[in-house]
């Protein structure tokens, strides 16, 4: 049967992205976020689920370093999840001293926790759900955690729906090895991630590309090369589909400009959100443009 490795263990966020995102395949819980996209690589899953970006912490770098490096995965989907909290303690638990998460859920109630458990010290962890499980081993007196985690590791409910933003959301990728890729939507979003050149203009250079041909932009996040302190990989997401002639056009042009320029996928958006298209960037502009360059060479127009 198909599996998807998913950033584990049970109870995780991205544990229920990956049911929402699942049709008919095992779920296996990896460890780690690079653990999960290893499975894939080694040919151990069909698929990885992984958190790519949140709405208050913003780009998740285990996964966006496990993008560029190793071999290619490229994103056949996505999932958007609302994110709010639940916190968790023993049944014995006596003062709160420490509450263990993964360091963004930390993050997104780091002001939950200075009103209502001031002086807890915060202890990061490798996801919510392994908080949980650490409070159950007795590492640490609170978890905040994912609402299922309790369905799964017995704790008391000490409070529910915790969030300092309440509207905050987390992006989760679907990944597998570059194959067939989904068919164009309307509403899609395409990635790739590029090391531009340490060179005056580059990055403006590469956004150019896009800008020119009327597509709009939708995340830009540079990760350190870490073996060359002060050079950066860019990661850029855009509307549209790599099928379509404006997009494939950007992104050859991309290309060009870029030769280490690795495709990450071209995948309908969770939100719907349908792509901008600026007048004269449109598909058919594309094409007659290319029709009619083809006819001048023929000598048939001019
Ligand atoms: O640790 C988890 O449960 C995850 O899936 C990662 C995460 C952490 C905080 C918010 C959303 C996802």
């Amino acid at each position: 049967m198909p599996t998807i490795a998913y950033f584990g263990p049970q109870g995780t966020f991205t544990e229920q992205a990956a049911r929402s995102l699942a049709r008919g395949e095992h779920l296996v819980p990896a460890d780690t976020i690079p653990a999960a996209m290893r499975a894939v690589r080694a040919g151990a899953a069909d698929a990885a689920c992984v958190p790519i970006e949140n709405s208050v912490e913003g780009p998740v770098a285990a996964t966006l370093d496990g993008l560029a490096e190793d071999g290619p995965l490229v994103a056949v989907t996505e999932a958007l999840l609302a994110v709010h909290f639940s916190v968790l303690t023993r049944e014995d638990a006596g003062e709160i001293r420490t509450v263990a998460s993964h360091p963004h859920a930390l993050a997104q109630v780091r002001h939950w926790l200075e009103a209502n458990l001031p002086g807890a010290e915060p202890v990061a962890t490798a996801s919510t759900a392994a908080a949980a499980v650490a409070v159950q081993q007795g590492q640490y007196d609170a978890a905040v955690t994912a609402p299922v985690a309790v369905e799964h590791y017995p704790l008391r409910v000490l409070a529910t729906g915790v969030a300092d933003v309440a509207d905050a959301r987390t992006r989760f990728l679907l990944l597998r090895k570059p194959g067939t890729l989904p068919e164009p939507s309307g509403h899609d979003r395409t990635s790739v991630v590029a090391a531009a050149a340490h060179s005056t203009g580059s990055l403006a250079g590469l956004l150019t590309e896009l800008a020119v041909r009327g597509i709009n932009l939708l995340r830009l996040d540079a990760r350190p090369l870490k073996e060359n302190f002060g050079y950066y990989r860019f990661f850029i997401d855009f509307e549209g589909h790599i099928a379509e002639p404006r997009v494939g056009d950007a992104v050859a042009a991309l290309r060009r400009r870029c030769n280490n320029v690795r495709f990450l996928g071209s995948h309908p958006r969770a939100d719907g959100a349908p792509s901008a298209v600026e007048p004269g960037t449109g598909n058919d502009d594309f094409t007659d443009a290319a029709d009619w360059v083809d006819a001048v060479r023929r000598g048939e127009r001019a």
